[in-house]
């Protein structure tokens, strides 16, 4: 059984440290959690350090659990590709990956079963070419799930699907996460649906953790107005769930003070730069 926990991971670009210092308790499988936090904060460089696709500080602890080639799968936010290859063709690859390319009836068969699970199989003799933006995001979802791993890192897998597919995605990782007792992290933007289906969430600000645990005790007025300089607060909606009620930017940011001063500097670059 896998479990995962972060200590002093931290990576860098060239000299700009852009991850640093973050510490976890144990992530539990079975378990979704939402990484959050504004534009820049540092969370797909963390997905990339923790994938081991970025080099940096700190340890990956994956409790009793060897590592092996696809234990951790990191699916990126930018999902294009220009491959000539079929939507069938490209997650039989992803399936394979290096290994044997001869594919059996049961691999056959999964890959069949994610498809329908997220209602791509019509897809499957399309060029990944012509595919639309949330198309491509589905088949990249496909194409991880395949490598069938053990701590699944998703960077915004839901940014260009539509409402209805957004809830079916993040229901669908929700229940592969318990089905198969795996640890899901997704990065995303939309705290509502944080709140909805995730057990808990990290919360990152420039590059550190600035909170961990369960969502309805991360995401609240205090977040909203320290991490993403907004003003709001969560509350019960009709339904029972918690729900963010926004009202705006936080005075802060929003006063003619701050305008004012963001223009002066400005025009100092600008008189710098004659
Ligand atoms: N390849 C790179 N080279 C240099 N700097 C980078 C590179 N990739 C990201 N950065 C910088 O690292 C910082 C963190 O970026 P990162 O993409 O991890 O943030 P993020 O939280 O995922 O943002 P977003 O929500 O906008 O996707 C940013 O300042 C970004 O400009």
């Amino acid at each position: 059984m896998v479990t995962l926990r972060l200590e002093n991971i931290g990576t860098r670009y060239g000299k700009v440290q852009v991850v640093s210092d973050v510490t976890t308790p144990t992530i539990q499988p079975g378990t979704v959690t939402a990484v959050i936090g504004p534009n820049a904060a540092g969370k797909s460089s963390l997905f990339r350090r923790v994938a081991g696709l970025a080099k940096g500080d700190g340890i990956v602890d994956l409790g009793s659990h060897r590592k092996e080639r696809n234990t951790i799968c990191y699916m990126p936010q930018d999902t294009g590709s220009t491959a000539v290859l079929s939507v069938y063709e490209s997650i039989i690859l992803a399936a394979k990956q290096g290994s044997s390319l001869r594919v059996r009836a049961d691999e056959l068969a999964r890959i069949d079963d994610i498809l329908a699970a997220l209602r791509i199989g019509d897809l499957a003799a399309r060029n990944l070419g012509e595919l639309s933006g949330g198309q491509r995001q589905l088949v990249a979802i496909a194409q991880t799930l395949v490598r069938d791993p053990k701590i699944l890192l998703m960077d915004e897998p839901t940014s260009a699907l539509d409402l209805h597919r957004q809830m079916e995605v993040l229901s669908f990782m929700r229940d592969v996460a318990k089905g198969q007792n795996i640890i899901v992290l997704i990065a995303i933007h939309d705290l509502n649906h944080a709140l909805q289906y995730c057990d808990q969430a990290m919360a990152i600000r420039n590059g550190k953790m600035v909170a961990f645990g369960p969502c309805s005790d991360v995401i609240d007025s205090d977040l909203l107005r320290d991490v993403y300089q907004v003003d709001g607060h969560v509350e019960l909606n009709s339904l029972g769930h918690p729900h963010i009620v926004l009202r705006g930017p936080s005075d802060e940011t929003n006063s003619r003070h701050n305008t004012a001063t963001a223009r002066k500097t400005l025009t100092e670059v600008a008189q710098a730069a004659q």
